[in-house]
């Protein structure tokens, strides 16, 4: 069997479909084999194994155990430091690390065989059969069955005894080919510098406050088993996750956060929203941005970053599936945006919000306890009491380029020669999104895209009615609003809101920030995101 992927013959099916799953068969290359298991690797997010003596009939690992993991850079090769000597016949016990999502496709596969038979298989070149430990399976199916299957995918992991062998050559090729298999596009790193480290924020506070046990139950095993080194920061305080963005100036600080390869969040959008305004006040904020990736396992009140990333993966919104994505490693650009009031300019990562939506989300604070329903509870009282607001709105529609457009001064004009709509008229509802979801429960933006460089500008006027304004938020939750009488959608890359009637509250990604004369440009591809968007 060759490391080369490129030496492997594929199927042809496997070709066409450029699916590749691993088919593990039990018995010896003479036997009748049985196909035990088909797995995608795909769905792998680490591979362990352990080692013992074949002849010494003990149960425990003797001293050896090779975790052959992602960044294992003592050991290129991927090779089990053994200690066993050359003549002695010892077992592998193989651990994968699989969170599968249900209903594989089992359409095409690459065969995998290896191990005691070696040499009378030799000449058939990809060769490794599997005895497969049917106790320890056995084990595994049931833990499986009784883990908590959490959103789409859930914790399959297997273990599977290799055939005793002479050395463990072919076991290092299998272990490499299927790591390479479950990460096709990681490259290894080439110094200690750039080990792949994550910064962890958890927030205890957020949502239900199940942010630590989130941690501790589910994401850190996954890093573990992954083999992704990571720091680990539970905030003490508000504004915490802000402080730990600074520059750390000494060698006895702790590690700046420019030397981390992602910041991952156990919480909810307020934690991610200080995170950015941290880095937005360091000088070398471009170059953090462009060189961190950001990741949300949502255990906040509304989760709007994470169910949107979901959403743009096709995963399942849940802290399982969240921390799935963040694992693998898989990342694409995703867009920010820059605000200016009056006296501080922030950055955005997700929505901007005033007049009802605003009203809604920051005078529900009252009534936190009631969780996401405060939303539903706080919808109503503004319903029925409605609110309208007058502002002056100038727009700059997009543009091919997508470039980040330069926003002169609050103060000064803006010039319908450049391109700039403005127009005068009473607001019901002004929500601005990058993200398609605000909320688990708002899909208030389905046609956004992460990376589209355009704000989705969702506007009710004041001339809507009580019945239809509460047809639109009811059906915002499906996305059902798009197209009603009343609803609009504006694409800008740019706008400046000048409210006349005063009142409402600026509502950046979920915080108030200060009230008056906003403008905001698209910052486009501008930080990478723990997610695998699947656009049609
Ligand atoms: N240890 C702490 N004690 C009190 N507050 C904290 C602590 N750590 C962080 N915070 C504050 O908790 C606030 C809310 O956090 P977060 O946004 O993560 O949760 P949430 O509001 O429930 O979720 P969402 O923003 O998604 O609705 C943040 O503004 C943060 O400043």
């Amino acid at each position: 069997m060759s490391n080369d992927e490129d030496d492997v013959e594929w199927p042809r099916e496997v070709a066409e479909r450029n699916q590749r799953l691993l088919t593990v068969v039990s018995g010896s290359s003479d036997a009748e084999e049985n196909t035990v298991d088909i797995i995608d690797p795909n769905d792998i997010v680490g591979v362990n194994v352990e080692i013992e003596l074949a002849s010494t009939g003990i149960s425990e690992p003797r001293s050896l155990t090779s975790s052959l993991n992602r960044n294992d850079d003592s050991n290129q090769n991927n090779e089990p430091v053994s200690e066993i000597p050359v003549d002695t016949q010892a077992n592998a016990i193989l651990s994968l690390f699989v969170y599968p999502k249900p209903n594989l496709s089992t359409k095409g596969y690459i065969q995998t065989f290896c191990g005691a038979e070696r040499n009378k298989t030799k000449n058939s070149n990809k060769a490794i059969t599997f005895l497969e430990d049917k106790d320890r399976r056995q084990d595994c199916s049931d833990a499986s069955k009784s883990s908590k299957c959490i959103g789409q995918r859930y914790c399959h992991h297997r273990r599977f005894t290799v055939a005793p062998s002479e050395d463990l050559t072919d076991l290092s090729i299998l272990v490499n080919a299927i790591r390479k298999l479950s990460q096709p596009n990681k490259l290894p790193a080439t110094s200690l510098d750039e080990e792949e480290r994550l910064l962890v924020i958890v927030n205890p506070c957020s949502g239900q406050k199940m942010g630590v046990s989130e941690y501790e139950k589910m994401l850190l095993p996954m890093l573990e088993e992954a083999g992704v080194a990571h720091d680990c920061l539970i905030t003490t305080h508000t504004k915490h996750a802000e402080e730990r963005m600074r520059k750390q100036c000494t060698p006895s600080d702790f590690k700046d956060v420019s030397k981390y390869t992602g910041i991952v969040v156990v919480g909810g959008d307020g934690t991610i929203h200080e995170i950015m305004q941290g880095i937005h006040q360091r000088d070398d904020r471009d170059k953090i941005l462009e060189s961190i990736k950001l990741g949300m396992i949502g255990a906040g009140t509304s989760n709007g970053f994470s169910a949107s990333l979901a959403h743009a993966s096709k995963e399942s919104m849940s802290p399982l599936d969240s921390a799935f994505v963040i694992v693998k490693g898989m990342s694409s650009w995703i867009d920010l945006s820059r605000y200016d009031t009056k006296s501080s300019s922030y950055t955005s990562f997700l929505t901007f919000s005033w007049a009802m939506i605003a009203d809604i989300d920051i005078e529900s604070e009252c009534i936190r306890w009631a969780g996401f329903l405060r939303m539903d509870i706080w919808g109503v009282v503004r319903v029925l009491f409605l609110r309208k607001y007058r502002a002056k709105f100038s727009y700059l529609p997009p543009t091919e380029d997508k470039k980040t457009v330069i926003l002169p001064p609050l103060s000064t004009p803006l010039s319908e020669n450049e391109g700039w709509v403005t127009v005068e008229d009473d607001f019901v509802l002004f929500w601005v999104s990058q993200v398609t979801h605000a909320g688990e429960q708002m899909f208030q933006s389905p046609s956004c895209k992460m990376n589209d460089g355009v704000f989705q500008i969702f506007v009710v006027r004041g001339n809507v009615s009580r019945l239809r304004l509460a047809l639109i938020l009811l059906a915002m939750e499906h996305g059902g609003h798009v197209g009603m009488n009343g609803v609009e959608f504006i694409q800008c890359s740019a706008y400046r809101l000048e409210p006349i009637t005063q009142g409402s509250y600026n509502d950046l990604d979920g915080e108030v920030i200060e009230s008056g004369p906003i403008q905001a440009s698209v910052l486009p591809s501008s930080i990478q995101a723990y997610s695998n968007p699947q656009y049609d």
